[in-house]
C-alpha cells in the first residue's frame, strides 16, 4: 500500500490479465478531494482523502502519464475554480466510418471550406497508391502537409507510423498549423488509434485527440451493422459508431425517412453520448467537427447534460424532465428490446450505453473502489465513459472521462448553492449491463 502525490489527471490502468490476479483487489486513486488552499498540481491524498492502493506492480505508463500530466500542470497557477489546466497541444480529429460512407467527401469539404484552420492531414487509404483522385481539395487551400499511410491499416499494422508521422510533423512543421485530420480506412476500429493519443509520449505531450467523426452510410450502415463475425473480431462498423462523438448520417438522398429514423434509433442504442447530424454529401457546420473538445473534461458537462445524442431533425423524443433518477434505464432496455425482436438472428453485438443520473454525495473511497475495479475488470469492455459526480465534503463537481483503462479527472467549478448535486455517468461499451453498474453506483451514495 503507499500514497502518492495526486498531481495528475491520467491515470493508465493496468488492464486485467490472467497472470496478474492480484490487481484484482487494488482500487486506484481515480477520484480526488481538492483543498482550496492547495494548487492544482500540488494537490495531495490525506488520510481522510483518497487512500491510494497500488500494487506495486502499478504499470509504467500509468507512471508516465502521471509525469506527462504534472509537467502541464507546473505551469498553472494555483486556481481551485479552474483546476484543469490550459490546454495548448495540437488538437487532432480522428474522421473514421465504413467503406464509401462519405470520409474523403467530408475532408474535402472541411479543407475547401472557410476557416481560417492551416490543417496537417494524414490519410491511411490502405493499398492504394494514387491520391490524386481522393484530395482533389487539398491542392486548393490551405493544407499544410498531407502524409499518406498506404502500406496498411491505422488500427493494425501501421500505428507506429502515424506515431513517427506525427512526431515528425510537430518536431519540423511546428507552429505551421492549427489541427491535424486523420482519415482512417474504412475498416478501421478507432480504439487502438484513440489509445496510441494517450500511450505514446511522443505524440501525448503535443497532440491532443479533439474528437471521432464518424460518417455513416445511410443506405448501407443497416448491412454492416448486423453483419455476425466471427468470434473474437469486432464488427468495425459498430466499433466506429461506438467511439465517436459525433455521428454523421450521410447519404440521406438515397433512402427515406423511415430508414434513416430507424437506423438513427440503432445508432443511438449504440452510442447515446455523441451528437448526430443528418447530412448529404458530409455538408456540416466545419465547427460541428472541428473543435470539439470530445475528450476535454471542460466539456463533459454538455455531454452528460446532452445525453440522449442530438439530432437535428429531433426526432429523439427524449424525456428531459427525468426524476434524477433512473434516468435513461427504460430507454436503453426499450431499445434493446427492440434490437432483438428486429433481427431474428441470434448475433447480439451488445455494444450500447448506459446512462445513470442520480441526485446524491458520493463516498469517496467507495466510489474510488467501485470505479477502480470497475476498470480492472471491465476496461476491455468499456470503450468510453464520462461523468460528473457529486463528492461528500468536496465543494467543486468531480469531472471523469475514459477510454478503456485511460482514466482522466479533475474537479472542475464549485457547485452552486441552489444546484441540485446530481451525478451523471455515461458509459458506452460491451456487454453492459444496466443494472448492475446502477446498483454499484448507488453503493457508493452516502
Ligand atoms: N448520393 C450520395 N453520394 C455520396 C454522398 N456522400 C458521398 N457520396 C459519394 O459516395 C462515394 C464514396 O464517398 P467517399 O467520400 O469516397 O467515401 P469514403 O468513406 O472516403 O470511402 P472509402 O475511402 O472507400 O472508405 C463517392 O462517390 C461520393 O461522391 C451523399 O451524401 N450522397
Amino acid at each position: 500500500m503507499a500514497t502518492l502525490d495526486l498531481a495528475t489527471t491520467f491515470i493508465g490502468l493496468l488492464k486485467r490479465r490472467a497472470s496478474n490476479s492480484r490487481l484484482q483487489t487494488a482500487a486506484l486513486p481515480l477520484l480526488w478531494r481538492s483543498n482550496r488552499a492547495r494548487s492544482y498540481c500540488s494537490v495531495r491524498a490525506s488520510p481522510v482523502d483518497a487512500r491510494l492502493v497500488l500494487s506495486s506492480s502499478m504499470p509504467k505508463r500509468g507512471l508516465r502519464r502521471f509525469s506527462a500530466a504534472a509537467a502541464t500542470a507546473e505551469s498553472e497557477t494555483s486556481d481551485v475554480t479552474s483546476r484543469i489546466p490550459t490546454d495548448d497541444r495540437i488538437p487532432a480529429t480522428i474522421i473514421t466510418g465504413f467503406l464509401g460512407s462519405g470520409k474523403t467527401t467530408l475532408l474535402n469539404h472541411i479543407l475547401t471550406a472557410e476557416h481560417g484552420k492551416r490543417i496537417a492531414v494524414i490519410e491511411n487509404e490502405y493499398g492504394e497508391v494514387d491520391i490524386d483522385g481522393s484530395l482533389v481539395a487539398a491542392k486548393t487551400t490551405g493544407v499544410e502537409d498531407i502524409i499518406m499511410l498506404n502500406n496498411g491499416c491505422l488500427c493494425c499494422t501501421v500505428r507506429g507510423d502515424l506515431v513517427r508521422m506525427i512526431g515528425e510533423l510537430v518536431e519540423k512543421k511546428k507552429g505551421k498549423f492549427d489541427h491535424i485530420v486523420i482519415e482512417t480506412t474504412g475498416l478501421a476500429n478507432p480504439s487502438p488509434i484513440i489509445q496510441t493519443f494517450y500511450a505514446e509520449d511522443t505524440i501525448f505531450n503535443d497532440v491532443k485527440l479533439d474528437g471521432v467523426v464518424t460518417l455513416v452510410d445511410s443506405k448501407h450502415a443497416g448491412f454492416h451493422l448486423d453483419e455476425v463475425k466471427p468470434k473474437g473480431v469486432v464488427n468495425e462498423a459498430i466499433e466506429q459508431i461506438a467511439y465517436a462523438d459525433r455521428i454523421i448520417v450521410n447519404k440521406t438522398d438515397l433512402v427515406g425517412e423511415q430508414e434513416i429514423s430507424s437506423l438513427i434509433r440503432r445508432i443511438k442504442t449504440i452510442n447515446s453520448m455523441a451528437h448526430l447530424k443528418r447530412t448529404q454529401f458530409g455538408k456540416v457546420d466545419l465547427d460541428y467537427v472541428l473543435g470539439i473538445g470530445g475528450f476535454d473534461l471542460e466539456r463533459i458537462e454538455g455531454v452528460v447534460n446532452d445525453e440522449g445524442s442530438k439530432d437535428d431533425h429531433g426526432s429523439h423524443d427524449h424525456d428531459h424532465n427525468h426524476d434524477h433518477h433512473h434516468h435513461d434505464h427504460g430507454h436503453e432496455h426499450e431499445h434493446k428490446h427492440e434490437h432483438h425482436h428486429a433481427h431474428d438472428h441470434t448475433h447480439d453485438p451488445g455494444v450500447s450505453s448506459v446512462s445513470i443520473v442520480c441526485e446524491g454525495n458520493l463516498d469517496l473511497e467507495k466510489a474510488n473502489m467501485w470505479l477502480g475495479t470497475l476498470l480492472l475488470e471491465r476496461s476491455d469492455d468499456i470503450y468510453r465513459m464520462k461523468g460528473l459526480l457529486s463528492v461528500e465534503g468536496m465543494q467543486e463537481r468531480f469531472v471523469f472521462q475514459g477510454v478503456h483503462d485511460i482514466f482522466q479527472g479533475s474537479p472542475d467549478r464549485p457547485w452552486g448553492s441552489d444546484e441540485p448535486r446530481l451525478n451523471k455517468i455515461v458509459f458506452i461499451g460491451k456487454n453492459l449491463d444496466a443494472e448492475t453498474l446502477e446498483k454499484g453506483f448507488k453503493a457508493c451514495l452516502l
